[in-house]
């Protein structure tokens, strides 16, 4: 049996830092806004007893790669699988690749192999392998608190990305452990979201230690609220129409890299999956 499933990217629209846990973790608020731009995951199920991957990145080995990690959570007995992944999301860019791919092989996996888990419990095996993937296992824009795992669907109107990806790599664990980041915002209701009181909070700390994504803010700032997306690299700034968003992309300076999305309220792999089933 085979399937065919997306992967979607995610833009964190606005991250306040609220506290820390006794276990180093950050306590946030977010919002997580999906975006119709990302890779492919297909699965052919085998009763080998092994998960083989192709299409990693070349500077993941595959063994360490989410979808491999993922995977090793749900199998048992002799399942197997061989699933090949087509990546397009910058990796280590704050759009969430690495925890979208574990998502969909948490869902699709579920499905091949008949495990009959829900999506709560997909969710928290998830919550296991990193703090983003358990909105991606829910499927919704989604407002989170707590580690990221809380989670609240929310609509949002019709809108519009220019996502650019500067030519470097930020280090999530780097930035949550330096000394400099802010820890204290206070808490937010949806409505104070709303009303545009956000910001990332990583931000400052982000472009004062890379210059690549200072200069895409400085840039991208001509025309719109730029902003960083989770603990970056990438930047992005919201249009109400694409017309808007890809006059802009067309003046990207040279070198420079970027894509148009459109923002998602509901995951295209809830959707897959239930076309599977009928
Ligand atoms: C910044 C965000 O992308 C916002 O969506 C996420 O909070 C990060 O999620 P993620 O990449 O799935 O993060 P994980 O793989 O769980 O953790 C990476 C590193 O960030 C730190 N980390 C992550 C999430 C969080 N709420 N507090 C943290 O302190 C962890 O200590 C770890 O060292
Ligand atoms: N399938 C995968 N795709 C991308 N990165 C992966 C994958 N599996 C493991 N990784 C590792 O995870 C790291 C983070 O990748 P990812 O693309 O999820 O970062 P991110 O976009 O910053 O995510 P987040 O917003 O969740 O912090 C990469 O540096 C890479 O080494």
């Amino acid at each position: 049996m085979q399937l065919q499933l997306s992967a979607p990217a995610k833009l964190n629209l606005f991250l306040h830092i609220t506290g820390q846990r006794e276990d180093g973790y950050h306590e946030l608020q977010t919002l997580f806004r999906l975006l119709d731009y990302g890779d492919t995951l297909g699965f052919t199920a085998n009763r080998s007893g092994e998960i083989r991957l192709s299409g990693s990145p070349a500077d993941i080995p595959p063994q360490d790669n989410l979808v491999v990690r993922a995977a090793r959570l749900l199998q048992r007995d002799d399942f197997g699988v061989d699933i090949h992944l087509d990546k397009r999301i910058p990796a280590g860019g704050g759009l969430g690749g690495g925890s979208s791919d574990a998502a969909t092989t948490l869902l699709g996996l579920n499905h091949l192999w008949q495990l009959g888990l829900s999506s709560e419990q997909l969710q928290a095996i998830g919550a296991q392998l990193g703090a983003d993937i358990p909105v991606f296992v829910a499927g919704h824009t989604a407002w989170a608190e707590g580690i990221g795992e809380r989670l609240t669907a929310v609509e949002l109107p019709e809108a519009w990305y220019l996502i650019m990806a500067p030519d470097c790599h930020v280090s999530t664990a780097q930035i949550f452990s330096h000394r400099q980041l802010t820890r204290n915002t206070g808490a937010i209701t949806i409505a104070a979201f709303f009303e545009g009181h956000t910001r990332n909070d990583c931000q400052s700390l982000v472009r004062e230690l890379h210059p690549e994504v200072d200069n895409a803010l400085n840039w991208l700032g001509n025309f719109g609220d730029a902003r960083l997306t989770g603990t970056g690299a990438c930047v992005f700034c919201e249009f109400p129409g694409e017309a808007q968003a890809r006059a802009v992309l067309a003046r990207l300076p040279q070198g420079a890299k970027g894509f148009v999305a459109r923002g998602l309220n509901a995951s295209p792999v809830i959707r897959e999956l239930s076309s599977y089933k009928h």
